[in-house]
């Protein structure tokens, strides 16, 4: 079995290459975005013709949120035209697809976990981006699996746990939001399951939720950060109108994993536990 995963060095990516490194009876094939433009059409097409990859995991992506309000045609680019070249590829080489994409879907007005039945409506062009990315991948394929994550971290690229450590060599004090609600999710934590789903051969084909269980604020976040790193760092509790930023985020995008807990007989860990075991390992 022969895997391709493209955006090889952003953080899944490089988190998906330590988890592979246990997967021996696997053929890898990972790709930077030197290695494979997925922008365009021609390199992916040779590409697809030399490797012959049997499933791709799409792990490149445009993720900067706020520069993304502009350059909303680069951004479209990356997220949503090059996953219809890829979706295309993978249709006519019979490959399955497993993409990846954003809570940033949904407008964050919900007051419960979104099952991925719920009405999408993203606020900004990244979350447009993102979705334009799985329609594409749904109209084209039939072999596919669109993971929906959020608040992705790692020891690895930049996230918002290693901005927060990096804030704190300098500052003691950071003002933080505590009215936007989401679920943390350890990229390695995603990565296991990523490869469990390709190494199992899953015909699970479909949309599904992966995020560390439990649901907090960015502040709550920011402080058990602090807390576990043992940094000494007051953070207070702001609202998102004390931190303005170019892009709109949702208020509320805690994904329900359900059906991915059912489907796949997946243990997810708590963000706590996950958040200690990255910062072991980074600190
Ligand atoms: N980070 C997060 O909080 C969340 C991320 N996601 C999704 O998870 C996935 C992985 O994100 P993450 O690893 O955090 O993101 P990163 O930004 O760390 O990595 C994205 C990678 O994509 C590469 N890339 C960008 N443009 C292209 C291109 N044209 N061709 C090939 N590669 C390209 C980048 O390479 P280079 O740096 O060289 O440009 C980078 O290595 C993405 O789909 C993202 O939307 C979903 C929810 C939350
Ligand atoms: C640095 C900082 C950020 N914030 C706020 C801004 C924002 O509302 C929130 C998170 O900030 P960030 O810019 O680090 O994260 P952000 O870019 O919003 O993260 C998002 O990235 C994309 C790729 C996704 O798909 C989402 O799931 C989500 O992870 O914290 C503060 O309140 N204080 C601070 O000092």
């Amino acid at each position: 079995m022969k895997i391709l995963v493209t955006g090889a060095s952003g953080q899944l990516g490089t988190c998906i290459q330590e988890v592979a490194a246990e997967y021996e009876n696997l053929e890898w094939i990972f790709a930077s975005s030197i290695d494979l433009d997925i922008t365009d059409v021609e390199e992916v097409s040779d590409f697809f013709s030399e490797h012959q990859p049997d499933t791709v995991i799409n792990c490149a992506a445009y993720t900067a949120v706020d520069k993304a309000e502009n350059h909303a045609e680069t951004v479209y680019n990356v997220n949503a035209e090059a996953v219809r070249i890829l979706s295309e590829q993978c249709k006519f080489h019979n490959a399955v697809l497993v993409h990846i994409s954003t809570d940033f879907v949904f407008d964050g007005t919900a007051k419960e976990p979104y099952k991925i039945t719920d009405a999408t409506n993203p606020l900004g062009v990244y979350g447009a981006s993102k979705l334009k990315g799985e329609t594409y991948v749904q109209e084209i394929l039939d072999t596919y699996f669109i993971i929906r994550t959020s608040w992705v971290y790692s020891e690895f690229g930049g996230n918002f746990m290693k901005t927060m450590l990096r804030l704190a060599e300098t500052k003691n004090e950071l003002n933080v939001v505590a009215d936007q609600i989401g679920a943390p999710t350890y990229a390695m934590d995603l990565a296991k399951f990523l490869v469990e789903i390709v190494s199992s051969k899953s015909t699970n084909y479909g949309i599904y939720h992966y995020s560390n269980k439990g649901s907090i604020s960015w502040h709550t976040f920011a402080s058990a950060i602090f807390e576990y790193a043992q940094k000494d760092v007051v953070v207070h509790a702001i609202p998102t109108t004390e931190y303005p930023t170019p892009a709109k985020r949702p208020e509320y995008s805690v994904l329900d994993t359900s059906n991915t807990i059912a489907q796949f007989k997946v243990d997810i860990p708590d963000w706590k536990t996950s958040l200690q075991n990255c910062l072991k390992k980074y600190l």
